[in-house]
């Protein structure tokens, strides 16, 4: 396996600049505990016991969602982890930030401000573009070194991931370790019996790109969230349409892939398990089902996938001999709509099987419904990079990290 410089490679007392990935979800205006939050802290406080300056970089939703929030909770949420203070300042490159930087002490540690409130960020250009940035160049002469520990956001080439490693020594943290190891072994592993991917979430290209790229590989792929929706629209019936004006789950996604959703559905029709039914909220706030026959997109929002998909799905888990999951079966954050996911989730922990769960969101459903941990061989942070080193793709952010080293 290619490698790269990990912080144990580090010199000693060094000014370092490190990315997390701590985007997460946010109700109400308030940020969420998540994996990513303890999974992180590990490389925090290993830098800071180290005794370096430490100075964290990570995002937060994007520009018009209301996800994009400041990160001052995500310093508290942090800190918690590691019994110890981390300052924020609500800037990144500015004056303010650079006093911060400069004033901050051995074994101190310190959050800049969401890195997509820059317009250097977000485009997504080359490493070359990115390292020359005002953003990029501005901040790498207060560092002796740069760490990447996002992995989940590694398939992006936004400054804060490719631009710093042209123009610093640029090592691997702790999750980027782990992460890379256990995601780069999967996708190189074969297995002897039946292989089973359970697909949902929000994103439909990255369930498509899976089924295109995997689709040899895997036996079944079972089907919820809202590539479900798309594919059972595929299928004729009468659902994946968005009601809600500021809401576009549906009708981008259909016209942007609805070509290869059709093609995939017809070449694919045996591997492929679609939903039986699918679950609303009624007039009393209860749950309440509808048969494929019965859908009506005009008037219902569907929030899971219905009980005889569940009870569809769970032999299937149960014969397999390797089970994938990435992305919720439904909106497992409310009760009623938990019943696709936990069940897929917990048919999974309790299937002798080797097993990875994957998703930023999703694998918050292990602990909310008491599950454990250590009952999945991998439960991944990431998302969409999961899928992509899952495919066999190159993360662009580990590339670099690569050439580093090299
Ligand atoms: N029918 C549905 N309607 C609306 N949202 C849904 C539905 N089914 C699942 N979801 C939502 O999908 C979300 C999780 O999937 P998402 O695509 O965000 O991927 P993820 O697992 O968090 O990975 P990533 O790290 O890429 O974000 C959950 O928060 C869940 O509420
Ligand atoms: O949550 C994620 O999957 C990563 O942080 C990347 O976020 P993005 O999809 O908004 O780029």
């Amino acid at each position: 396996m290619a490698s790269f410089n990990t912080i144990d490679d580090l010199d000693d007392a060094q000014r370092v600049l490190v990315r997390l990935d701590l985007n997460s979800p946010v109700e109400d205006g308030k940020v969420q505990d998540n994996r990513r939050f303890q999974r992180h802290a590990k490389t925090v406080k290993e830098l800071a016991e180290a005794g370096h300056r430490v100075v964290l970089m990570a995002h937060q939703g994007r520009p018009g969602n209301d996800t994009f929030v400041s990160l001052d909770q995500h310093a508290d949420i942090l800190g918690g982890y590691i019994d110890r203070e981390i300052q924020f300042v609500d800037d990144i490159y500015g004056e303010k930030a650079l006093d911060a930087i400069d004033s901050l002490e051995a074994g101190e540690v310190l959050l800049l401000d969401n890195t997509r409130m820059s317009d250097d960020e977000l485009p997504e250009e080359d490493p070359e573009v990115k390292a020359e940035t005002e953003f990029v160049q501005t901040l790498a002469p207060h560092f002796d070194a740069y760490i990447n520990d996002a992995y989940s956001a590694a398939h992006r080439k936004h400054a804060s991931l490719v631009g710093f490693p042209l123009v610093l020594p640029a090592f691997a943290g702790r999750v980027m370790e782990t992460e890379y190891e256990a995601n780069t072994a999967i996708a190189n592993r074969e297995f002897d019996g039946q292989v089973t991917m359970v697909v949902g979430g929000t994103k439909a290209t990255d369930v498509i790109g899976v089924m295109n790229t995997l689709g040899d590989k895997i036996d079944t792929f079972c089907m919820g969230g809202i590539a479900s929706h798309l594919f059972l629209r595929a299928a004729g019936y009468d659902v994946g349409y968005d009601r809600h004006e500021d809401l576009d789950l549906y009708d981008t996604q259909w016209e942007n892939n609805k070509e290869i959703i059709q093609e995939l559905y017809e070449e694919r029709r045996d591997q492929i398990k679609l939903p039986e039914g699918l679950a609303y909220e009624d007039d009393d706030d209860e749950r309440a089902e509808h048969t494929n026959e019965e859908l009506n997109a005009a008037d219902y929002d569907y929030m899971d996938i219905s009980e005889a998909t569940v009870d569809k799905y769970d032999p299937i888990i149960r014969d397999s001999d390797a089970v994938f999951l990435k992305g919720a079966l439904g909106v497992f954050e409310d009760e009623k709509f938990s019943a696709g996911t936990v069940g897929a989730i917990k048919a999974i922990a309790e299937t002798d099987c080797f097993s990875v769960v994957g998703g930023g969101d999703t694998s918050r459903s292990i602990e909310m419904y008491g599950m454990d941990e250590n009952d999945f061989d991998h439960v991944s942070i990431a998302g969409g990079a999961y899928i992509r080193a899952l495919t066999g793709d190159d993360l662009p952010g580990i590339e670099l990290l690569i050439d580093a080293a090299n």
